[in-house]
């Protein structure tokens, strides 16, 4: 079984269990998302659901677009009803790393609004301890102009900071908030809540990709065609 079928089959079972008729529903970024979409617009055509479609950044908004699914914002709908996002690792308390995407403030927003955070990935994705899996680190969105200072105030948290540079760039990554994210490095990470709260402490830093006690329930895709989830307790 191939990760993309991991990725559709979680895809498709959270859409089918979690999206309504009349909802308004948060679409966050990735390669998982997509199956995500393209379920909502099977089901949007087959059964007729009207729903509202809120973005979490440039991807998604295309994906709902090319999908013909009705676009929205925050400002005329501010009450999401379920936000579906993808996660770069998912522990065994459902705390997460998001952000390899870039889209982690957007998406927090987002998670921050919806009565519903539902995860999909694939099996790599789940581990015990965030940092055991995913190694490049504790996305952080910074202002442009602390860079500096916050990579040096990180790592005296213990952490190692890198700026994430674009592919086909000369140059950092800038976030659609216009600005930087810092990879940080932690190891493996204990205490995530503790981590958040000291990043977030940090003038300069506008978020992180530590979702902490936001998620309700992950659907995890295996290698061998089946499918894990877990509730939040
Ligand atoms: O947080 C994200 C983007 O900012 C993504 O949801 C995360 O990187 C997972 O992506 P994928 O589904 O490709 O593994």
């Amino acid at each position: 079984m191939e990760e993309q079928d991991a990725k559709r089959i979680a895809g498709y079972a959270a859409v089918d269990e979690f999206v309504k008729n009349n909802q308004v529903v948060g679409i966050g970024a990735g390669s998982t998302v997509p199956f995500c979409v393209e379920r909502i617009k099977q089901r949007v055509d087959e059964e007729g659901l009207s729903l509202v479609c809120i973005p979490s950044g440039y991807q998604a908004k295309q994906l709902i677009l090319d999908h013909g699914l009705i676009l929205s914002d925050l400002s005329q709908h501010p009450d999401i009803d379920v936000a579906i996002d993808g996660a770069d690792e998912i522990d065994k308390d459902l705390n997460l790393i998001k952000g390899g995407g870039g889209c982690q403030l957007q998406e927090k927003i987002l998670a921050s609004c919806a009565k519903l955070l539902i995860i999909v990935a694939d099996f790599h994705k789940e581990s015990q301890n965030l940092g055991e899996y995913w190694k490049r680190g504790v996305p952080v969105e910074v202002i442009p102009m602390a860079v500096v200072p916050v990579m040096n105030k990180v790592k005296k948290l213990g952490g190692n900071p890198v700026i994430r540079f674009g592919v086909m760039k000369a140059g950092p990554v800038v976030t659609d908030n216009g600005n930087l994210v810092v990879d940080v490095d932690f190891g493996i990470i204990q205490n995530p809540n503790e981590l958040n709260e000291q990043l977030t402490r940090i003038p300069g830093v506008v978020e992180t990709g530590l979702f902490i006690g936001m998620a309700d329930k992950v659907f995890i895709g295996q290698a061998d065609g089946g499918l894990h989830t877990i509730v939040r307790k």
